[in-house]
């Protein structure tokens, strides 16, 4: 590993909320100085109600708000399912986040959810996201890999994240940007997901784990070689200190790597 990934760690979902809305919009800031729009890549799971929980807070100040108006949402993975499934990583985000935000304050995000239309055909689905970032990152053949300004992920409690599973053969994969699914060990089986290298390629990633339930993975990734190999650990290897990790005191309970109680 080159320089580290940052862990972070507060003592209750309140604190964890605001430090992570206090990253998020510093990052926001960051981006909208680069190129005028945030591009964001979103997980499913426990993620979204956090990050509902601290960029929905009310703000005294317009700097110290989202501009959703200028933001682009993907999803770093989701699963082969209608959109309106209790199984869609969009229907858990539009329902904690996207029909929540005040619009005429906050203004409404570009929302790019996977298309319905290709649920029969997992591999179609992924290229057909993939030609979706390339529309909007620019050609295939001019960028080698699409540069998201940040990407929030999970952590599952076997140390995937996005739809990467330990030790599966897409952790291989050098060349697509999004793959296809059909064995996925956490049901649904049918997903798609960011490739490993299009995830280590983003400006800025950060992690979300929450609970003792997180505890035994995160003492695994951050200590231990094995843990190395997770996928998770291969995002801290390839990404170093670009990569940031919030937790609560529970999931880092026992953990001997460093920590901040604040940013
Ligand atoms: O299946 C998935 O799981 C991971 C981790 O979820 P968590 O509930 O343990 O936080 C999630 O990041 C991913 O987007 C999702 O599809």
């Amino acid at each position: 590993m080159g320089k580290p990934p940052t862990l972070y760690s507060f003592g209750d979902a309140s604190e964890l909320a605001s430090a992570v809305r206090k990253y998020v919009l510093s990052q926001q800031h960051a981006a909208l100085e680069r190129h005028g729009v945030f591009r964001v890549g979103v997980s499913g799971g426990s993620l979204p109600k956090t990050l509902a929980q601290a960029l929905l807070a009310k703000s005294s100040s317009d700097d110290d708000k989202a501009q959703f108006s200028k933001w682009e949402i993907f999803f770093c993975d989701e699963r082969c399912v209608p959109l309106n499934h209790e199984d869609s990583n969009y229907k858990l985000l539009k329902e904690e986040l996207l029909d929540k935000i005040p619009t005429e304050e906050f203004g409404q995000p570009k929302v790019f959810p996977v298309d319905e239309k290709y649920l029969d055909d997992v591999q179609e689905m992924a290229d057909q996201y993939e030609k979706t970032l390339v529309s909007t990152f620019a050609a295939r053949d001019s960028v080698k890999l699409p540069l998201f300004d940040l990407l929030l992920l999970g952590c599952g409690p076997d140390g995937h994240t996005c739809s990467l599973f330990p030790g599966h053969p897409l952790l291989r994969e050098s060349d697509a940007w999004c793959l296809s699914i059909s064995d996925s060990p956490k049901p649904p089986p049918k997903r798609i997901t960011l490739s490993l290298p299009v995830v280590l390629h983003a400006s800025k990633i950060a992690f979300i784990a929450t609970g003792a339930g997180k505890k035994e993975i995160l003492k695994q990734i951050l200590e231990s070689e094995d843990g190395r190999a997770l996928p998770c650990g291969l995002v801290n290897e390839g990404a170093g200190d670009k990569v940031s990790w919030f937790t609560d005191h529970a999931a880092v309970e026992g953990v001997s790597f460093p920590r901040r109680s604040s940013l």
